[in-house]
């Protein structure tokens, strides 16, 4: 039977035109036009068989558009309450040019039910994966007593594509630790080996095909939804997909993962569940075949925790390989998941199917009483509330005891000898039971148990006849099933990749097999995890990554109303009241003095208000960061100079203000050359401070770089020549004056205002001392100082630290790892 709706071309902007839009493979023309006539039949059959099952209410979204020749089919969009399926893949991985959208009824039991699901076709393909560890053990060192802290101790195991596994274990027990390593954030001081599809593992490859998505939500607080998934498909899909093409990508997820009624929605303003989702969604961009969660069901409630799994298990049953590590699952999110590996003082007791836990743990003398939450069970018995259990635990998997209940047809044998905890069958009788359970486990088993096979094109106008479809809504699930007859027309089911098209085909009529198929074909790549260009790059170009993400930061400044327009304002208010404080002294030689301490407080506070909001830049940024820069999204120099240059011109336009502010009300001499080089000797000394909390920042955490930021700062005024005079300054402690870079700021800010030969000022006292300007610098000993040696200076201490920072940043960002 034909499932998937080829060639299907964006609807509701008319179409789409572009050539870019269309696959890749090399498909004949005839070929097109059967597969788009056929997509037509079936879109329109979908649509009425969905009208006729009565699911109008639960679908708020049934869109078929036949264009007069037949060939264009919008999007098939079902939106239920709960989950889709949600498919993987799409065609053209390299050139991700746009695969169709397909509706695929896809995710059978053997019964022939099969679940309707919605594809995610318009992301790139990719291949499946296995992920298979072996021995790996990992220790750190311990301070305290000068040795190393085994945290993990030789653990073994294999996670497949298309199923959900959960980590678990008792607080400490090192889970967080075995999914980090997992993923490649982990790579020093551990043994053992890490395997993709039974071939070593290549870190760089790997971490192109994985996500982790970490416990607290870090999302850049002031873009939207739709900006936010914007910037993940411009930094994810590179600049082979048109910009048009993107957008169908994000509008595709944002539907799917049921956000779209959120995509205005600010991300700070979205719910915990919203923002869980809005992470997954951030991920699914450049579809990554497998997918790691630490704990992602914390501070959820138990309704949105089911949603989550359900939607991660929908992931999963799209071919993707997704390992959560988990605290505590209710009796009912526990079922959700296909294998458990269970971890205990850093050893597996248990790895196998979720159903086979009880059983196992029943096999060792540990009975699981009834309507008792196993997952609860399973954690008391490994945190030794009934006896010292881990040893007896961790020889029984050592000697292989718990292997008949990690095959993934385990289920069967214990559907047939109806062997249940009453808590995770559920109240429903045996049978039903059964065949609940028989419908999870077989929804989609691992692409690796598929067959693909190529296919000829069809061409007969009768298997164009839609299919005859019946519905049903599961009990057990949240995505409605779909039942097809088994002597539905068709077995086989078209997908195409850049190889051309192929059909896949079931072993028996109509089978389960084919729909596994579909689903297969949904996912296959022609690239293979262990084909994959090593390709240091990432996908998009440096000079890209940096001016998205100086976009996304302009976005977010001028966003964050509070701070900018904050510091705008105080920039004004404060020039004022220094200007009235110091009104109109500018110009008179008694006060020259007052005047001199008017420009100090000038120096001061460019130095204070640059620096320290920039202390928070890195720390406030770190994980998102952390995360995007560990899922491949962009290069650390791209992050770093988008970062430290977005919030320059800001910088500069709010110093010039001030400056000019107090210049004019302090009645400062009105040349341009000296207002030029007052006000560039001014934002020079603020981007130096600036930088410097860059680099604080970078270095230190929030409360460590509060208080060092004004600390490290009181030396550098100390040795301003304010306070004390050059040449009062004892000889070994003169070198300072040349570090201080509020030296050269105030150094210069003098000379600009009275060097360069100024004329007398005016005195309106019977005697001026310093009614001519160059006796006041011989005075403060800066009658020697050059206006530009203290500009360059500025300049050079201004790079020195903004490289400084770079490396600190790369070092801590090492040292996380
Ligand atoms: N860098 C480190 N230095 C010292 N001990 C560490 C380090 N990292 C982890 N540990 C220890 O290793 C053990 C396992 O940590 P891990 O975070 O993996 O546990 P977990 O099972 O995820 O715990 P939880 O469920 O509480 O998050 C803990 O005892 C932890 O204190």
């Amino acid at each position: 039977m034909e499932l998937t709706l080829t060639r299907c071309v964006s609807a509701e902007s008319g179409g789409i035109q572009n050539s870019s839009f269309e696959t890749a493979a090399s498909q004949s023309q005839s070929q097109e036009d059967v597969s788009r006539r056929r997509s037509a039949a079936y879109a329109a059959a979908y649509a009425e068989m969905l009208r006729d099952a009565g699911h109008q209410r639960s679908m708020s979204l049934v869109q078929t558009k036949l264009t007069k020749n037949g060939c264009c089919v919008s999007a098939l969009k079902k939106r239920t309450k709960s989950q889709n399926n949600l498919c993987n893949g799409g065609l053209g991985s390299n050139n991700h040019a746009l695969a169709p959208k397909v509706a695929n009824n896809s995710g059978g039991s053997p019964n022939g039910q099969k679940k309707g699901t919605i594809a995610l076709t318009h992301l790139p393909q990719r291949p499946p994966v296995d992920i298979e560890f072996c021995d790996i053990s990992y220790s750190v060192t311990d301070s305290h007593r000068r040795g190393f802290k085994t945290i993990l101790k030789s653990v073994s195991g294999k996670f497949r594509n298309g199923e959900i596994t959960a980590i678990m274990g008792p607080s400490g027990a090192g889970k967080s630790t075995l999914m980090n390593i997992l993923a490649g954030y982990k790579t020093s001081q551990l043994s053992g080996s890490v395997l993709i599809n039974s071939k070593e593992r290549n870190l760089r490859r790997f971490r192109k095909l994985s996500c982790y998505i970490m416990q607290d939500d870090v999302l850049i607080a002031n873009l939207t939804v739709r900006e936010a998934m914007m910037v993940a498909a411009n930094l994810k899909l590179g600049k082979n997909m048109i910009s048009y093409a993107k957008v169908v990508v994000v509008e595709e997820i944002l539907e799917t993962i049921g956000l779209k009624e959120s995509v205005n929605t600010l991300t700070c303003n979205l719910s915990g569940g919203q923002r869980k989702r809005l992470s997954i969604a951030l991920e699914l961009v450049n579809n990554p075949p497998v997918m790691f969660f630490d704990e992602p069901t914390s501070g959820l409630d138990s309704s949105t925790c089911f949603q989550l799994i359900s939607l991660l298990r929908s992931l999963a049953r799209g071919g993707r390989t997704i390992v959560c590590t988990i605290h505590q699952p209710s009796a009912r999110l526990f079922e959700k998941f296909d294998h458990l590996y269970l971890l205990a003082q850093g050893q597996c007791v248990y790895e196998g199917r979720v159903k086979g836990l009880v059983p196992y743990l029943s096999s060792l003398g540990y009975e699981c009483p009834s309507y008792h939450n196993p997952a609860d069970y399973v954690l008391e018995v490994a945190s030794g509330e009934y006896g010292d259990a881990v040893p007896k635990l961790v020889d029984a998997v050592k000697s292989g005891a718990c292997k008949k209940y990690s095959h993934k047809d385990y289920v069967l044998t214990l559907a047939q000898k109806g062997c249940h905890n009453d808590i995770v069958k559920g109240s429903g009788s045996g049978a039903e039971n059964a065949m609940a359970i028989l419908t999870l486990e077989d929804e989609k088993p691992p692409l690796e148990d598929r067959q693909l096979e190529p296919s000829l094109p069809v061409e007969d106008p009768a298997e164009l006849k839609p299919p005859k479809l019946e519905t049903q809504q599961s009990q057990n699930s949240d995505c409605s099933v779909v039942i097809m007859p088994t002597n539905a027309v068709d077995d086989s089911c078209s997908f195409s990749s850049s190889k051309g098209t192929h059909n896949a085909v079931g072993s028996g009529s109509g089978g389960p097999s084919a729909v596994v198929g579909c689903m297969t074909s949904l996912l296959d790549s022609h690239e293979s995890v262990v084909t994959l260009p090593n390709k240091t790059g990432f996908p998009t170009s440096g000079w890209t990554q940096f001016w998205i993400l100086l976009k996304r930061s302009f976005r977010t400044i001028l966003r964050d109303k509070m701070l900018t327009h904050m510091r705008l304002f105080s920039h004004v208010i404060v020039g004022a009241i220094i200007g009235m404080i110091y009104y109109d002294v500018g110009n008179e030689a008694s006060k020259i003095m007052s005047n001199a301490g008017c420009i100090f407080f000038v120096s001061l506070f460019t130095t204070f208000t640059a620096m320290m909001p920039t202390i928070l830049t890195f720390p406030t940024e770190m994980s998102v960061f952390v995360r995007e820069h560990l899922n491949y999204w962009y290069s650390l120099k791209a992050f770093y100079f988008a970062k430290t240059i977005a919030d320059m011109p800001f910088q500069i336009v709010f110093s010039s203000v001030y400056v000019l502010v107090v210049y004019y009300l302090t009645s400062q001499p009105m040349e341009l050359e000296r207002v030029s080089m007052f006000v560039l000797i001014c934002v020079l000394n603020s981007l130096v401070a600036q930088s410097l909390g860059l680099l604080i920042g970078a270095g230190m955490n929030i409360e460590t770089g509060v208080f060092l930021g004004p600390v490290t700062t009181i030396p550098t005024i100390l040795f301003s020549g304010f306070f004390v005079n050059f040449d009062t300054i004892p000889g070994y402690l003169q070198w300072v004056t040349y570090v201080s870079y509020v030296r050269y700021g105030f150094e210069g800010a003098m000379v600009a205002i009275y060097g360069m030969d100024r004329a007398k000022m005016q005195c309106n006292q019977m005697y001026c001392h310093y009614r001519v300007p160059k006796k006041f610098l011989e005075e403060m000993s800066m009658d020697n100082a050059l206006f530009w040696v203290d500009a360059v200076a500025l300049i050079g201490i201004f790079f020195a630290l903004r490289i400084i920072a770079y490396f600190v940043l790369r070092w801590k960002l090492h040292m996380i790892r």
